[in-house]
């Protein structure tokens, strides 16, 4: 049944009740789902808490979909978080203008070097950096990269900061801060390292200097389970809200936001709405990523090879149940010792019922999407610290022979000390066999057993 399209002047009181006042003073680079379920909620709940002109004017890099839905429905969109307990609809204003950056660069330009832009951040995926994971520097190999040092309308996100960044400085606007929202270790000292550098390669040092002055590059740790969106989704949305909403998002209620204390000029009151401001980033973010991302990204490679769809199908499997907590407990929690953030028992299931939520369809096939990238960090990290303190990364093994296998033994470059151990190769060629001769379920049911 059609259903007309959520607008300003149709949102029922109660849901418009919760809405934001006030100007724009924050650009989003990546308008995707999580942005929506993630920063723009904890902005309007700011919002609220301290008023201030903290509204987002957000870019989608190169599609227009979500940017035209948006504009269509005054920028109102809804966030549903769903778990066992049930389900909560709640309608977000705080993005007040889109546009798509490699369209409306100008657009982007203007808006990076308003004078009350305080505050950038970024969700453009571990691929949208363009660097070279190993050196952490722009990669050579990339022709947008190369357009933009060229000096061409930017394509990627690090030459729209820069853009925007240029104007700013030429406009003698004061600086700003620019927060990485991506799963990558250090996500803010390699942006900030990349938009240098950026500089530097056009001979633009004066405005190098002007970044290194002005521009602070805090790292952030987030975490939210936020799906792509279905059709299914959105037509759940149309029957409860009684509107036809084309830019919902679904997610899990967990929501958490880790960010180093360190602003050039200001930021909402995101602190009085639950995201912590911290000194030291180095063990939320290798909890995070260990225990979150590796656990997810464990049960992508196996469960995909196993026939499974979903975090919570693979879940649902007692030989995926068992493996996954005995990784977190045995390997990947462990592997936290040297951070002091090695999680307990409880922690441990707590984190094993959020990612089995059965109201969530976190698709195996995109957490596996773009692997090398995000397997270092996640799987290959802990396996170092396992081996230095002489311990054996069994089930990490099993995790990366299961990606081989699935992705047809694709180049998975190796830091030096695993590259170098006797042992995990002797893990990996016995978890690649075991894999092969006995596949994943027969595997992963013996584990304990032996
Ligand atoms: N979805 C989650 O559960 C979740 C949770 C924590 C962190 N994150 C972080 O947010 C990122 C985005 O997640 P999402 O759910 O919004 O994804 P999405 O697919 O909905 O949106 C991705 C956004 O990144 C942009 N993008 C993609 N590839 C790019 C490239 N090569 N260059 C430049 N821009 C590119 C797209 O234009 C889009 O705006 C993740 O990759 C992750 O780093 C997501
Ligand atoms: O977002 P990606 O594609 O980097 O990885 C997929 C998931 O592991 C990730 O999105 C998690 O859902 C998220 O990091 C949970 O906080």
């Amino acid at each position: 049944m059609s259903r007309p399209r959520l607008s300003a002047a149709r949102l029922p009181a109660p849901l418009a009740a919760d809405l934001p006042d006030g100007g724009v003073g924050i650009v989003h680079l990546g308008l995707g789902a999580f942005h929506r379920a993630h920063q723009a909620v904890l902005t309007q709940e700011a919002m609220r808490v301290e008023p201030g002109p903290w509204g987002i004017c957000a870019a989608a890099q190169r599609g227009g979909r979500v940017r035209d839905a948006l504009a269509e429905q005054d920028h109102l969109f809804t966030v549903t978080e769903r778990d066992a307990a049930g389900e909560r609809l709640r309608v977000v204003g705080s993005v007040r203008e889109s546009l798509v950056a490699v369209a409306e660069a100008d657009r982007l330009e203007e808006a990076l070097a308003g004078p009350g832009t305080r505050v950038v951040t970024l969700t453009v995926t571990e691929a949208g950096y363009r660097h070279d994971a190993v050196t952490g520097r722009l990669r050579d190999d990339d022709p947008d990269v190369a357009a933009d040092l060229a000096g061409g309308p930017p394509l990627t996100p690090v030459g729209q900061l820069v853009a925007g960044l240029r104007r700013r400085r030429e406009r003698g606007h004061p600086g700003l801060t620019v927060i990485s929202c991506d799963n990558l270790p250090d996500n803010g000292r390699l942006v900030g390292g990349l938009v240098r550098e950026f500089c530097d390669r056009r001979g633009e040092t004066g405005l190098t200097d002007w970044v290194e002055e002005h521009v602070r590059f805090p790292s952030s740790v987030v975490d939210q389970v936020v799906p792509a969106t279905t059709d299914r989704d959105l037509a759940r949305v149309a029957e409860a809200l009684g509107l036809e909403d084309r830019a919902a998002v679904v997610g899990e209620p967990h929501r958490r936001w880790v960010v180093e204390d360190d602003f050039a000029a200001g930021r909402p009151a995101w602190d009085a709405v639950g995201a912590e401001l911290v000194a030291d980033i180095a063990p939320h973010q290798a909890a995070k990523l260990r225990l979150v991302n590796g656990t997810h990204s464990a049960l992508a490679h196996l469960g995909l090879l196993a026939g499974c769809g979903s975090t919570a199908a693979a879940l649902d499997r007692p030989e995926f149940a068992r493996y996954a907590e005995r990784l977190l407990l045995t390997e990947t929690g462990p592997s936290l010792r040297r951070f002091g953030a090695a999680p307990g028992g409880r922690e441990v299931e707590a984190l094993l019922n959020r990612l089995a939520n059965p109201r969530i369809t976190h698709r195996l096939d995109q957490i596996a999407r773009d692997a090398p990238r995000k397997l270092p960090q996640r799987l290959l990290d802990p396996a170092v610290d396992l081996l230095v303190v002489g311990a054996e990364p069994r089930l990490i093994c099993l995790a990366v022979a299961g990606f081989l296998h699935q992705q047809g033994f694709p180049a998975l470059p190796l830091p030096l000390p695993l590259r170098q151990s006797r042992v995990f190769r002797r893990l990996m060629a016995d978890a690649v066999r075991r894999i092969d001769q006995d596949g994943v379920t027969a595997t992963l049911s013996r584990i304990g057993r032996n």
